[in-house]
Order: C-alpha cells, then sequence, then structure tokens
C-alpha cells in the first residue's frame, strides 16, 4: 500500500505527505516537470509553474462505481502515513556523537572524574569511552522518542481509509482502465501501443480513498524532500501525482493548494469550481469522473515546494482515486506486478 509522506514544519505529512526535517535543505531552482501527451482529450491547464491540469470525463461513472465497489469489497483500512525523515535524524545522530555535544560531554566529565580521583591517562580514556557510551545510548533513545512521536503525530493528520488495486485482468474494471489511460496520459510520444506496459511500470498500483465526514488530509506533499532512503524500494521520487474524483461532492472535502493563488489560475474552466469565496487560494471542487494531474517534483526529482497541498475536512462523503508516477520501475507491492503489467496490454 503506498503511503503519504508529511512533513511537519520543515515538512508536514507523506513522504507519503513527508515530515518537515530541522535540517531543511535550501530550496533549489526547480526545473521542467515530465512530459505528458498535451493533446489529451479533456486536458485542461488551470495554473501555471507550477503547472497544474484538470481533466474532464477522465474516467466514465461506470468505472468510477467500479472502482469504489472493488475498493469496498477489498475493505479499506486507515491510510497509512509514512514519516520520511528517519535517514536525516540518523545522519544528525551520527552527527552528534562523532564531532558534537556527546564527544564533549564523555570527554570533559571523564576529566573531571580523573582528576578528582587522581587517576592517569589510561583511566582517562577509560572513563572517557564509558561516558561515550553512556551519553551515546542516553541520546540515541530521546532521539528515537522524540522522531516516534513525531510519526505517530502525523497519523492524526491523515483519518481517511484507503485500498489499492492491482487486479488488471477484467477489462471493464475501473483499475484497469484508470491504468491504461493514466499511460496514455503520461505518454508523450506516437507509438503507445508499445509503451503502455513501461509507462504503468512507473506507477503505484491505482489507491483508492475514501473520506467519511470529518476526515482530513493535512497540507502534505507527495514527493519527498531529502529522504532518497525510503523512496529507494518505490522506483525514487514521486514526478507526478494523478487524482480522479469518483463521486460528486457538494460540501467539504475540496483539494486545497495553499502556496497557490486562485486570482492567478488560468484557462477556462469553471472558475466557481477552481476558487473559493472565502480565500484567494487555489481549491478544486470535486467532480464525478474528473482528474486532477500535478507534479510533485520536475523531471529530475527535484522536491517542489509549491504543490503543498490537503484534502480539506469532507462534509459528504468522498470517494478519490490516485496514481502517483515514479522515476523508476515500482516494484510490488507498490507497484504492479509483471502479471498485472502483461494483463494491461
Ligand atoms: O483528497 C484530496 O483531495 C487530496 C488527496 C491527496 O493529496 C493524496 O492522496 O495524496
Ligand atoms: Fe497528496
Amino acid at each position: 500500500m503506498a503511503f503519504v509522506h508529511l512533513e511537519c514544519g520543515r515538512n508536514q505529512l507523506q513522504r507519503q505527505h513527508h515530515v518537515m526535517h530541522s535540517t531543511a535543505m535550501p530550496t533549489n531552482i526547480v526545473g521542467p516537470r515530465v512530459p505528458i501527451n498535451e493533446g489529451f482529450p479533456g486536458l485542461k491547464k488551470i495554473y501555471a509553474n507550477p503547472d497544474i491540469f484538470v481533466i474532464e470525463n477522465f474516467l466514465d461513472d461506470s468505472y468510477c462505481q467500479d472502482l469504489i465497489d472493488k475498493a469496498s469489497e477489498k475493505k479499506l483500512v486507515r491510510s497509512p502515513v509514512a514519516y520520511a525523515g528517519w535517514t536525516e535524524d540518523f545522519k544528525d545522530l551520527v552527527e552528534l556523537s562523532s564531532k558534537g555535544p556527546i564527544a564533549w560531554i564523555a570527554l570533559l566529565s571523564s576529566w573531571f572524574q580523573v582528576k578528582n580521583s587522581g587517576g592517569g591517562q589510561v583511566d582517562l580514556v577509560v572513563h572517557a569511552l564509558q561516558n561515550y557510551a553512556v551519553v551515546f545510548v542516553v541520546t540515541t533513545i530521546l532521539i528515537g522518542g522524540f522522531t516516534y512521536s513525531r510519526a505517530e503525530g502525523l497519523k492524526a493528520l491523515r483519518t481517511s481509509t484507503s485500498t489499492t488495486l492491482d487486479d488488471m485482468t477484467n477489462p471493464s474494471s475501473g483499475a484497469r482502465e484508470f491504468v491504461r489511460q493514466a499511460s496514455k496520459l503520461f505518454h508523450s510520444n506516437e507509438d503507445f501501443d508499445t509503451s503502455i506496459v513501461s509507462e504503468a511500470a512507473l506507477f503505484e498500483a491505482p489507491t483508492v480513498i475514501r473520506y467519511e465526514p470529518d476526515q482530513i488530509l493535512a497540507p502534505h506533499y507527495d514527493a519527498n524532500r531529502s529522504a532518497e532512503t525510503e523512496d529507494a524500494n518505490r522506483g525514487g521520487q514521486t514526478l507526478a501525482t494523478l487524482l480522479v474524483y469518483l463521486n460528486d461532492v457538494e460540501r467539504g472535502g475540496l483539494t486545497r493548494f495553499g502556496k497557490l493563488s486562485s486570482s492567478a489560475a488560468i484557462g477556462d474552466v469553471d472558475r466557481d469550481r477552481i476558487t473559493s469565496a472565502d480565500e484567494d487560494k487555489l481549491i478544486i471542487q470535486p467532480k464525478r469522473g474528473d482528474a486532477l494531474l500535478f507534479f510533485p517534483a520536475d523531471r529530475n526529482g527535484q522536491f517542489d515546494p509549491r504543490t503543498e497541498h490537503e484534502g480539506m475536512p469532507a462534509i459528504d462523503e468522498k470517494w478519490i482515486a490516485r496514481i502517483w508516477k515514479h522515476q523508476r520501475r515500482v516494484p510490488a507491492p507498490f507497484g504492479l506486478s509483471e502479471a498485472s503489467l502483461s494483463d494491461l496490454g
């Protein structure tokens, strides 16, 4: 099952919304996004730099309903949230212990011990090593406790339930159609038939998410800022997010981009669907069958902080299906198995 990385402060929820880390890297220049098929039917650009698209009537009603039905049959579970800062925390610990306060505390305290007891140089080394070990263990426990509580806190930021669908055998299945359409959308050349499988190999299996009243997905990024290790078995960075709204949602459940202004929105999409009377933020009103496409990182995997987004609190029930496109093959279980890929052709 796919995770959402969340970053807090530095970042909020996920690598599946990753947690912002204290040692944030400087924001580098974000390059061009991955190419898409610009002639895809219904594709409308609603925001430029960062590019965001709505694709009207991306999936027919029957496919939307099938995605909801299949997900319900499979049973949805609390949506996962991954804390993506472990590698950074570990690096901090190594740094602290090699040149930071741990070594100094150990050395100073052993010097006092030896001075008071009148020991020699050998005693000093022995005490220093003993103290180093004690301070190291205590610091590890403290850092471990801190990151654990941070990861636990993140769980409260995603309260929806979800499941993944990877059975591509039935041609009338919504999951299969979603993957096929997504492959066509991301395929920018002519020879589509030869590459449907190679495109889909870069996808995480479709995830269906259900929000019941009051459930939310707090502001997050779908890409990682710096957690390469956590992404290693998921095909690397998330380069594109494709969401399909599976039902009409009249009240609540908007998708909101908190760093983008609705007054900068472009294109001929119904303004009421992408602007809010309450604030100047880009928001998208869910509409059955319509898709939303954006790019959490550039084509080289550079994290794009402008794409922070959230699922606002649901009032009416809301269902979405999501595909994340990565840099490389996403192996099962996150991605589609070889058998599912060959069923797509
Ligand atoms: O529910 C939404 O509108 C946003 C969902 C989302 O951001 C995600 O699943 O990563
Ligand atoms: Fe997201």
